[in-house]
């Protein structure tokens, strides 16, 4: 009997609708070359704008219950300035979502899907070529869920940047099981601001402790969060390897990736609610590391695969499917690669192209079928 994943699509606002409609296509050519063995059952329901403007609400209980009974949540992306930033806002469904269902360390990947983007970057070729890291961020404690003060009347307000030392244990446990499953010499570099802040402290003490009790076998450097920001653009291949930190750092430096790789486009996350084990898959939430590109949503021009490379994410860490992720990830290699459309790249315009986020989307399908048949 064919093993049954469920799945939870929440494709949310603006962009996030367009690029998922990409990402099931992709979905959909997978399960129909592994029907025999795993049948993706999946359930689309409403996340943020739409959820509000549908329910009073940016996420329903209906909507948490049925991300807490899924083995995986693919989700779009929130939000618009239609909504405003009021709480509850779209992007509070989203946080809302995450602690739900404990997705608490969120691994947002920066490379180059393709060789050729690397001349797609801002920085000088010499400078970008190679990097590679995965940034571990914390999900689901600091300061977008610690207590707030909101007295906006009388000019006050303030947010809590709080963590116990268990939030960052796992989450260090996490970097540590993804810097083994990279390999001998894998350097997980731990970004806090411990000079300044109380939980930076905390953040630094207990990282090493885990890592001088669970992972002796592994290199772990400390680096001020701010002046990783710089380095990340003079020398970024330094921090090859893993990078774990806090919720608001590394929502911070994540987008930083996108510039150095040129655009928010192409890079993924998952967001899992456990340690990765080769062996077993853990739950998680799959979404890019972009929000609902108000400004381009509507016309084709947003860039799929930073939703395409989420599903890669959720087949890997969710459903240790490891050869078809790995096709998804070289498709969308190729088709970067590739100079289909009169002769131009088939990109988006992110990336320098003409190509729809439709011809993306079916150029990523058509190899990958090829890919899949071998
Ligand atoms: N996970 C989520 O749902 C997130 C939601 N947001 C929300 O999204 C809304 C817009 O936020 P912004 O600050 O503008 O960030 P954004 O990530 O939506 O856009 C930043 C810039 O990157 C471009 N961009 C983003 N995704 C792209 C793609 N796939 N292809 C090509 N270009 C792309 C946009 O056109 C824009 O110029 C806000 O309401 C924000 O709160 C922001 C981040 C994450
Ligand atoms: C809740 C999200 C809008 C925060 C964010 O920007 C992100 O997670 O990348
Ligand atoms: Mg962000």
């Amino acid at each position: 009997m064919a093993q049954v994943h469920k799945i939870l699509i929440l494709p949310g606002d603006h962009a996030g609708p367009e690029v998922m409609k990409e990402a099931l296509k992709v979905l959909s050519l997978i399960q129909s070359h592994t029907s025999s063995t795993k049948t993706f059952q999946h359930t689309t329901d409403l996340c943020g704008g739409i959820s509000i403007n549908t329910h009073q609400t940016p996420i329903t209980d209906s909507v948490l219950s049925l991300a807490a009974s899924s083995d995986a949540i693919l989700f779009g992306s929130v939000g618009g300035p239609e909504w405003g930033t009021t709480y509850p806002n779209p992007e509070s469904g989203l946080l809302r979502l995450r602690t739900h269902i404990n997705a608490f360390a969120n691994l947002r990947p920066c490379r180059f899907y393709s060789r050729s983007l690397v001349e797609k970057s801002p920085l000088k070729e010499h400078v970008i070529r190679g990097v590679d890291f995965m940034l571990v961020r914390e999900n689901c404690g600091g300061a977008y869920f610690g207590d707030k003060v909101e007295d906006y009347e009388n000019g006050i307000a303030s947010d809590t940047w709080g963590y116990t030392a268990p939030e960052i244990e796992r989450c260090a446990r996490v970097a540590g099981a993804l810097a083994r499953q990279m390999g001998k010499g894998t350097v997980v570099t731990s970004a806090d601001k411990a000079n300044v802040l109380a939980s930076g402290r905390l953040w630094r003490n207990t990282v090493t402790s885990v890592f001088e009790k669970e992972f002796k076998d592994v290199e772990l450097r400390h680096q001020l969060a701010d002046s990783l920001a710089m380095l990340l653009c003079t020398n970024p291949s330094k921090f090859n390897g893993v990078i774990v930190t806090d919720n608001t750092f590394g929502d911070i430096l994540s987008d930083q990736a996108g510039g150095l790789v040129g655009t928010l486009g192409i890079l993924p996350s998952a967001s899992l609610c456990g340690v990765p084990e080769m062996e077993k898959g853990v739950k998680g939430l799959y979404e890019p590391v972009h929000g609902s590109a108000p400004d381009i949503a509507g016309q084709g021009k947003v860039n799929p695969v930073a939703q395409i490379l989420s599903l890669s994410m959720m087949l890997r860490y969710s459903f240790c499917m490891y050869e078809e992720a790995d096709a998804i990830d070289a498709a969308v290699e190729k088709v970067l690669d590739s100079k289909d459309i009169g002769g131009l790249e088939v990109r988006t315009g992110d990336l320098g192209g003409i190509a729809t986020t439709g011809e993306v989307g079916d150029a990523v399908c058509k190899v990958l079928e090829e890919l899949l048949k071998k």
